[in-house]
């Protein structure tokens, strides 16, 4: 057995982390480890920290650090015969610090998307709450307005997705974000990419994976529809 790739997606609230990581996961067998998901996972089984977490998520602030890493980390750790890609954490230095203790990344990835964009494709993004399944009005509608494409199931929008909370939570997503940027670059493990459409970006993340870790043998290239 090969040793095992550990990588983080970095970038603000809709600059594609969900959508480049499923990708990743596809064409290179990366599991996609979303602490968001983890979050809403223990909330809906009312886990200690899932109970606690929900408090914070609800009033739009971030979960504190001490519960994020009692959450993630131990996930992490778990894993030990697959390569995975994080998505959402860290979130802070001190998050960065608490994985840094716990594993040695391989690769940091930051998505740089500019704030007009993030704005637009944010009030456009819907989701189905069960599955975490992601879509936008233009870029991957779903085939009946308003409902899952797997289930049927309707859509919804995050509250904090809604015009009035999208501007506070990019600004604070850049403060908090900066250092933990700047710690991964100071190791050399970081690579980023700056565009406005994902399509453009994944062809430079494609190659770069590709360079640090074979094929998927399952699977070929994402080929993006569009
Ligand atoms: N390290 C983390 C990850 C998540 N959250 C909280 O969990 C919520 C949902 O997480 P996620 O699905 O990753 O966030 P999104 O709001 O969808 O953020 P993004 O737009 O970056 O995908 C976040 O808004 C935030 O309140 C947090 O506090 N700390
Ligand atoms: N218009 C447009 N929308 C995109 C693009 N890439 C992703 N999206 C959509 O933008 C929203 C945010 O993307 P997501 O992957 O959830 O970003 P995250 O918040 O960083 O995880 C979703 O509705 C995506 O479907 C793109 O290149 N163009």
């Amino acid at each position: 057995m090969s040793r095992i790739f550990r990588a983080v997606i970095l970038g603000p609230p809709g600059s594609g982390k969900g959508t480049i990581s499923e990708r990743i996961a596809q064409s290179f067998g990366l599991q996609h480890l979303s602490s968001g998901d983890f979050l809403r996972e223990n909330i809906a089984a009312k886990t200690e920290a899932g109970v606690l977490a929900k408090t914070y998520i609800e009033k739009g602030l971030l979960v504190p650090d001490h519960v994020m890493t009692r959450l993630v980390l131990p996930r992490l750790e778990e894993i030990t015969r697959h390569s995975w890609l994080l998505d959402g954490f860290p979130r802070t230095l001190a998050q960065a610090h608490a994985l840094d203790i716990a594993c040695d990344l391989d690769l940091v990835i930051s998505l740089n998307v500019p704030f007009e964009t993030l704005k637009e494709r944010l009030s456009h993004r819907w989701i189905h709450p069960a599955s975490g399944r992601v879509y936008n009005k233009g870029f991957n509608p779903p085939r009946v307005k308003g409902v899952d494409d797997i289930t049927g199931e309707p859509l919804i929008q995050h509250e904090d997705d809604k015009p009035m909370a999208l501007v506070a939570r990019l600004r604070h997503y850049k403060d908090v974000a900066k250092p933990v940027i700047d710690l991964y670059k100071s190791k050399g493990i970081l690579h980023t990419f700056s565009d406005t459409e994902t399509d453009r970006i994944w062809p430079y993340i494609s190659t770069l994976f590709s360079t640090k870790i074979p094929m998927h043998q399952a699977d070929t290239h994402y080929a993006p529809s569009h």
